[in-house]
């Protein structure tokens, strides 16, 4: 079966100086949740920049159904992936519902989808993220966390077949996060998303890819790619396995070991 994304032999680096990334392959089934971890500098942004087509790669492919993004037209691949991202250089003077509606720039030339208005595709992104009370505060009046959320809504109003977040819960606090993440969760969506947290993206992603100095250390379900081994050896950290009652879930704590 070919995979819904999948990354050959994915290289990037400035066009002076040292490789950022080098060497990246793995592929992620439709509905998959792939987490990208990996110290400060690892390259997980940038492996996210060249899936979502704004970086190209210096080496290999990056295909969405088979298929060499770069050989798409840009609009066809907005309309299969969305990008949630850590600075949103969002237009301080619009409104939350217009931020949510430029999700729809994409498809505005496509047939309309199964019979659903533009308002209403853009108000049920709304609901999902219940910002219907925000909807018409400006952008520049809004939190941090309210932001996240409205960048959040506005990937959903695009539509996408793949998500890809970097970083999603950085501003949220606890309940929103939780929100977030059960979100995504039920979203059925393919989704390729960055995370600090290894408690979380433990629990959240089907599949992880470890980076360290822009290479993959360790790529698999989660249980096999986040091993005390593997991520002690990575971040340089003691790390523990306790397991939590009464669920007996996994729970991983972290220590320095040269103090
Ligand atoms: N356009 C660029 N030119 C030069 N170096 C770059 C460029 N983009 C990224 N880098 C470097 O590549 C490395 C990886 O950056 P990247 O942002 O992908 O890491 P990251 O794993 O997302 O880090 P963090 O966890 O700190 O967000 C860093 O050392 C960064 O300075």
């Amino acid at each position: 079966m070919t995979p819904h994304l999948e990354l050959r032999g994915v290289g990037w680096g400035p066009r002076f100086g040292a490789p950022v990334l080098s060497a990246v392959s793995l592929s992620l089934q439709k509905g998959r949740i792939l987490g990208v971890i990996g110290p400060n500098g690892a390259g997980k942004s940038t492996l996210l920049r060249l899936i979502y087509r704004f970086l190209r790669p210096r080496t290999g492919q990056v295909l969405l159904d088979g298929v060499d993004i770069w050989a798409m037209d840009a609009r066809a691949v907005a309309c299969q992936i969305a990008a949630v991202l850590q600075e949103h250089p969002t237009d301080f003077a619009l409104s939350v519902a217009e931020v949510v509606a430029l999700g729809r720039a994409p498809h505005r030339h496509a047939s309309p989808q199964s019979g659903r208005s533009e308002q209403a595709i853009v108000a049920d992104a709304l609901d999902q993220l219940a910002l219907g009370p925000l909807a018409h505060r400006l952008m520049g009046t809004l939190s941090g966390g309210e932001r996240q959320r409205v960048m959040v809504a506005r990937a959903l109003a695009q539509n996408p077949a793949i998500l890809v977040l970097d970083e999603p819960t950085n501003h949220l606090d606890i309940r929103h996060q939780l929100e977030v993440i059960a979100l995504i969760r039920d979203l059925g969506l393919t989704i390729v998303i960055s995370l600090h947290d290894l408690n979380l993206a433990a629990h959240l992603c089907d599949d992880i890819v470890l980076l360290a100095d822009g290479r993959v250390t360790a790529l698999g379900p989660a249980r096999n790619a986040m091993t005390p081994a593997t991520l002690a050896a990575v971040f340089g950290v003691g790390v523990a396995v306790q397991h939590l009652h009464p669920s007996n879930a996994p729970h991983l704590t972290f220590h320095l070991t040269n103090s």
